[in-house]
């Protein structure tokens, strides 16, 4: 990408919520365009232009299924979509040299794996939530469970929409590896995604999780820590999926100016 040239950011699986978010702010972001946007063969937007789609004007850029060809055609690629896809998506901006962001969430330990494998090709930032208030709130989430320590019981409470797949979310599991963080523990050796039946009494030191679905939630998130006494809660509400997508637009301008390697989200906020 020339200095004086805006940056051409596509955007894979372009009329999913967040797809269409990203392409607004792509739109509302200096210094970039839209280079075009990919859904599944047979998806009825194929074709369509992107500006149309979200009913502006047309931008010249097109709704195809090639992810191939957006990956040659585009400085960076944003994905939110799913899993699968994510990881073709990956080993694509490997092959090519091309930013990646990735705000898909429910990957398992090994995907990350492989998504950390084909980062050494390329640029990627890889973030369940690219809210600037929720990369605050796990910075704050760590330094709170240093300080309070095993006393205070850790739990994290989350809601969103109903059409969410995955669970806990991914911004639960963030905040649980912050607070894991904080207390110098590994995480999946303390969770406990979930209770039913006679769990018996909490043991010390586990992070519980609890999520709600319904609705159009956008996401909510409350770090709690329980004592004898006490309660603290650190909570972020979303609002509007737009900070979302504003964050994915600001990582993807970060992202431009680094070296192949796997950054998260406070890292391009310096958190
Ligand atoms: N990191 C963050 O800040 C945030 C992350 N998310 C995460 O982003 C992901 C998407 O969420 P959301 O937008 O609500 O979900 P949607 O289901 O609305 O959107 C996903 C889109 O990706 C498309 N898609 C799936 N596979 C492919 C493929 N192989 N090629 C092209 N397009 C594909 C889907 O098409 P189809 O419908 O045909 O499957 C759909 O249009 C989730 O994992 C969610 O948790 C969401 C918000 C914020
Ligand atoms: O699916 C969503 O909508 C969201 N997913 C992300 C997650 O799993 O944490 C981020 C955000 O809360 C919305």
């Amino acid at each position: 990408m020339k200095r004086d040239q805006a940056m051409r950011i596509g955007i894979v699986g372009c009329n999913g919520r967040m797809g269409r978010m990203l392409m607004e702010a792509v739109l509302a972001a200096g210094g970039c365009t839209l280079s075009g946007g990919t859904e599944r063969a047979g998806a009825e937007v194929l074709g369509r232009d992107l500006g149309t789609l979200l009913g502006r004007e047309p931008v010249g850029a097109l709704v195809g299924a090639d992810a191939r060809a957006l990956f040659q055609a585009s400085d960076a690629v944003i994905d939110f979509t799913a899993p699968a896809a994510t990881l073709a998506h990956a080993a694509m901006a490997a092959e090519t040299g091309k930013v990646l962001v990735v705000g898909t969430t429910g990957l398992s330990k090994d995907d990350e794996a492989r998504l950390a494998e084909a980062a050494k090709a390329a640029p990627m930032v890889y973030a369940p939530n690219f809210s600037v208030g929720v990369n605050l709130l796990m910075a704050l989430t760590e330094r709170a469970a240093a300080i309070l320590g095993e006393d205070y019981d850790i739990e994290i409470v989350e809601m969103h929409h109903r059409h969410k797949v995955d669970a806990p979310s991914g911004t639960a599991l963030g905040l649980g590896r912050s607070a894991a963080l904080g207390r110098q523990v590994a995480l999946d050796s303390r969770w406990c995604k979930s209770r039913d039946g006679h769990t018996g009494a909490r043991p010390k030191g586990e992070i519980g999780f609890a999520t709600l679905r319904g609705g159009d939630v956008v996401g909510d998130h409350t770090v709690m820590f329980a004592a004898e006494g006490e309660r603290v809660e650190l909570t972020h509400k979303a609002s509007s999926r737009t900070v979302f997508a504003k964050g994915a637009v600001r990582a993807a301008q970060w992202a431009a100016t680094q070296s192949p390697g796997l950054y998260s989200m406070r890292d391009v906020l310096g958190l």
